[in-house]
Formats: structure tokens, sequence, C-alpha cells
């Protein structure tokens, strides 16, 4: 699990009285995540809610989300809204950095999917992409294009030759692919929509997560990104035919991909999986260099994205 900022139940139950009136009872760390620190908590009437300690964003960066999934809430996005304070902020600080409260969604993470729950989330995120495409507030996507060249340009010099190759034919494959096809809608992203970032109860679901890589870029991008983890026929990285049908009737059904976004998008599916080999190899190294490691952290496997990149690039 990821506790980087670990919090005693007295600091929760100060901050909850101080700034929100509630009275916690309880509170547990939540044993995923890999970004920020969260725990469960639960207050004396039996609500329970999850706090975040946000430990990548700063409080401007982090400024931006509360606005965001309000507006994703009332366009019937399913989000977790975070709750507003007593003096009216939906962000404040614990600790220098930011923190928020939110409701706890029930739900878990789906496992193994179903075409149903990739029609769901397919339905859903091109819900997201409609619903923010008028949305006033502008963000850059973190780690699009260029935070991905510039990881790339660090990342190779680990790398064996093979590898190197690998890296090399999909970011050349990328970049040829934007240069045919210019005109690729783009919008906020979610950036970041796994399995682990979702709740459902049965086929139902209840709660798109984390908003941290919310960003400005191609929406095929985050159409690649979700399809990668919630298509594939894990624990082979392959796709899986039926639930990437699946996922792309239900999208098409409320905006239907461009011919362009189409042909696009065998580029984009070995792309996305690239983004998350680079971003696991470099929690990898950073945990390392801080001496991050046990228990406490989470690090999630850069193989298994490197193996997806393979077999994006082979067709599978
Ligand atoms: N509102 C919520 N209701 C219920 N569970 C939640 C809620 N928010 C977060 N969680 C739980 O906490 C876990 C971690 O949350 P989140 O994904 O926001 O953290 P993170 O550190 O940014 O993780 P990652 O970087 O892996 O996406 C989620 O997978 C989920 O199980
Ligand atoms: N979803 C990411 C981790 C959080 O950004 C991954 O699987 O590498």
């Amino acid at each position: 699990m990821s506790v980087y900022t670990e919090l005693s139940l007295d600091e929760i139950r100060a901050f909850a009285a101080d700034h929100y009136g509630l009275a916690v009872t309880g509170c547990e760390p939540i044993a995923s995540g890999i970004e920020n620190t969260n725990y469960f908590v639960r207050g004396d009437d039996g609500r329970e809610f999850v706090l975040t300690l946000f430990e990548e964003l700063n409080a401007a960066e982090a400024a931006f989300l509360p606005p965001l999934l309000q507006h994703l809430h009332r366009q019937g996005v399913p989000v977790a809204g975070p709750l507003t304070a007593k003096d009216g902020r939906s962000l404040l600080t614990l600790r220098d950095k930011p923190v928020q409260l939110a409701p706890r969604i029930l739900g878990g993470h789906p496992s193994p999917v179903s075409t149903a729950h990739c029609a769901a989330i397919g339905e859903a995120l091109a819900k997201l992409h409609l619903a923010l495409e008028e949305y006033p507030l502008h963000r850059d996507n973190a780690h699009g294009q260029e935070w991905w060249e510039a990881e790339a340009n660090k990342a190779r010099k680990a790398m064996n030759k093979t590898d190197q190759l690998l890296l090399e034919t999909i970011l050349e494959d990328f970049e040829e692919t934007v240069e045919d096809y210019e005109d690729l809608p783009m919008g906020l992203i979610h950036g970041d929509l796994f399995r682990d970032n979702t709740l459902f109860e049965g086929d139902e679901l209840r709660a798109i997560l984390d908003f941290s890589e919310a960003g400005e870029d191609y929406w095929l991008l985050d159409i690649a990104i979700t399809i990668n983890d919630f298509c594939s026929a894990w624990p082979s990285v392959k796709l899986d035919q039926d639930l990437y049908h699946a996922f792309l009737r239900a999208y098409n059904n409320l905006r239907p991909l461009t011919a362009d976004e189409q042909e696009a998008l065998p580029a984009f599916l070995g792309m996305a999986a690239t983004r998350f080999w680079l971003s696991r190899l470099s929690v990898a190294a950073r945990n390392a260099a801080e001496g991050r490691s046990g228990e406490a952290v989470t690090q999630k496997d850069p193989n298994e994205m490197k193996r997806m990149v393979a077999a994006r690039m082979m067709g599978e």
C-alpha cells in the first residue's frame, strides 16, 4: 500500500472537526493507490469518507480538481465530488500538502472485467468527454507527448538494445500518426482511467476516481488508456476482442469516433501503453533513489506495460 504521509487518528479527528464539523470515530489507510496518501474515515453518524492528501500536486495544481468534479457530477458522470468545508473551500491544507475529503462510494474494481463493465466504462468515458467539451478551465496534460519524449530520453540510457528499439518504434509510429491525422479531436481527458480508478457494484459503474492526471490531450489517448486496461485478456496483455468491441460500441453510441480516429487507434494503443511503461519506470527509479520500499509502497510493474507495448505493436 502507498501511505507516504502517516496520519494519526487524532490528527484526522482534529482536521475533520475543525474544518467540516465532523466527529470522526475511526480511520484506516487505503491499501492501494500509487501517487497519493488516502485514508478511509468514519463519522460518528455512520457516514464514511475518503481523505486524500495529494503527494504530487501542489495547491495550485490540485485546485483544478474540485470544480471539475462538481461539473462532472452535475453532468451525470459518476464521480465522488469533494465536500465543502465550513469556510466554503473544497481543497484544504494538511501537513503542508493539499488535502480533500470526499464521500466514500461503495463498490470494487472490476475483476474479471465483463463486456457489461466495458460497455459501462465506454459510455461513461464518452459522456465525460462530451461533458467537458465546453468546460471553461484548462490544464495541460502533465504526462503527454512532451513529458514522454523527455522521459524516454532518460529511460533509454538504462535499456537494453531490444527495449530501446521497441521504444523508438512506438514513439516514431505515434509521431507519424499525429502528423498524418492532424485533426484528431482534443479536450480535457481523465488520463488514467484504469480499473483501479473505477468502482462498480455488479455491472453498474458507481464512480470514476482520481482525476489527478486530467489535462488537455487527444480524446483518443484517453480511449486508448482505458481500452488497454479494461479490454486486455489479463493475465495476458493481448486485447480481448469481445471486451474491446463492447467498449467501442458503447463509446461510439454517444460519440462516434471519426474515420481518422479509427485509423489512428492502433498507434495510440501502443503509445498509451508506452506512457505507462515510462511512468512506472520513473516511479521505480524515484522509489529506489528515495529509499522507499516494502509494504508501505505500491509499485506497479513496468515490464507488464512493456509486454503490452510489444503486443500492441504486433496488433494484438
Ligand atoms: N471516493 C471514494 N470512495 C471509495 N473508495 C475510494 C474513493 N476514493 C479513493 N478510493 C479508494 O482509494 C484507492 C486509491 O485512490 P486513488 O486512485 O485516488 O489514489 P492514487 O494514489 O491517486 O492511486 P493511483 O495513482 O494508483 O491511481 C482507490 O483505488 C479506491 O479503492
Ligand atoms: N494507472 C497507473 C498508476 C497511477 O498513475 C499505472 O497503472 O501505472
